[in-house]
């Protein structure tokens, strides 16, 4: 297991091509236990790509993925939640008609440990299972200010609550890591600034390390310790915000070059 400041994730010389596209080109980066990483880049860099291999969802043609020093690209697709890599997705993945505390709660079932016939006879160790749930569920709900809501469908909730509910169910996997696909997306200036200490209180009082693609750059260079830029499927840029921000090519990048 890795301790504090050593690497929980490690992508070494990813590549994954479309057809004749290359999304993804020798990408490599390590994102340290307990920090907050950002990954930014212009439209069609390869975020979401990236974020599709994290997951399992796509397969890279080439290179490894590292979580907490193992490899993790021969693990089968579901098995990804309870290795510990939650994540969110751009357009909300929420079951609607249900109740926030209920699409928290469901976030949670691929964690629980006894078997399908253990539910089928709702055995004693079931019960504790869901009680223990549950109490994980309030416990989030309480962290991110749903309490008054946690009976309403998501259906009624506006999107920024929407999101909040997104946020909850992904960390009651209880995940070491947090992917979190353009949290800030459709949010206005008072709800980003909740986002940043949001994000903040889930490294510092869950002990999430956390990697988020964002194009709102006030936040990733506000709440990141380690920024990756990404370009044609390239990294070219890694470091602290301000020398990513302050960085030629990630300038040349958003800018475009300039004309001969
Ligand atoms: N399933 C796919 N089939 C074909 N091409 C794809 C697929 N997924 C991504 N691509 C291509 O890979 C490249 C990288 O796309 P990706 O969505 O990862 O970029 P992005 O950085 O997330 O962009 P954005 O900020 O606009 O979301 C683009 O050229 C895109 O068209």
């Amino acid at each position: 297991m890795a301790t504090k400041g050593e690497s929980l994730l490690s992508v070494r010389d990813l590549s994954i091509r479309f057809g004749g596209i290359v999304a993804l080109d020798r990408v490599g980066f390590s994102v340290a236990e307990g920090s907050i990483a950002g990954l930014i880049g212009p439209n069609g860099a390869g975020k979401t790509t990236l974020f599709n291999c994290l997951s399992r969802l796509y397969r890279p043609s080439e290179g490894a993925i590292l979580f907490e020093g193992r490899p993790i690209l021969d693990a089968p697709r579901h098995r990804i939640a309870a290795l510990g890599i939650g994540r969110t997705f751009q357009n909300l993945a929420l079951f609607r008609s249900m109740s926030v505390l209920d699409n928290v709660r469901v976030g949670g079932h691929c964690r629980m440990g006894a078997g399908f016939l253990a539910h089928a006879l709702a055995l004693p160790a079931v019960r504790r299972e869901e009680a223990a749930l549950l109490e994980q569920a309030h416990r989030l709900i309480d962290l991110l200010d749903l309490g008054a809501v946690a009976g309403v469908p998501v259906a009624a909730l506006p999107f920024g609550t929407q999101k909040r509910v997104e946020l909850a169910r992904a960390l009651i996997t209880q995940p070491k890591l947090l992917l979190l696909d353009e949290p800030a997306g459709g949010l206005n200036h008072e709800e980003v600034d909740q986002l940043r200490s949001r994000i903040r209180d889930i490294r510092d009082r869950l002990g999430v390390t956390v990697l988020l693609v964002e194009h709102h750059m006030n936040l990733v260079m506000t709440v990141s310790d380690q920024v990756v830029a990404l370009d044609f499927g390239r990294v070219i840029a890694d470091g602290t915000p301000a020398e990513v921000q302050g960085d030629d090519a990630v300038i040349r990048a958003y800018l475009g070059a300039p004309a001969a």
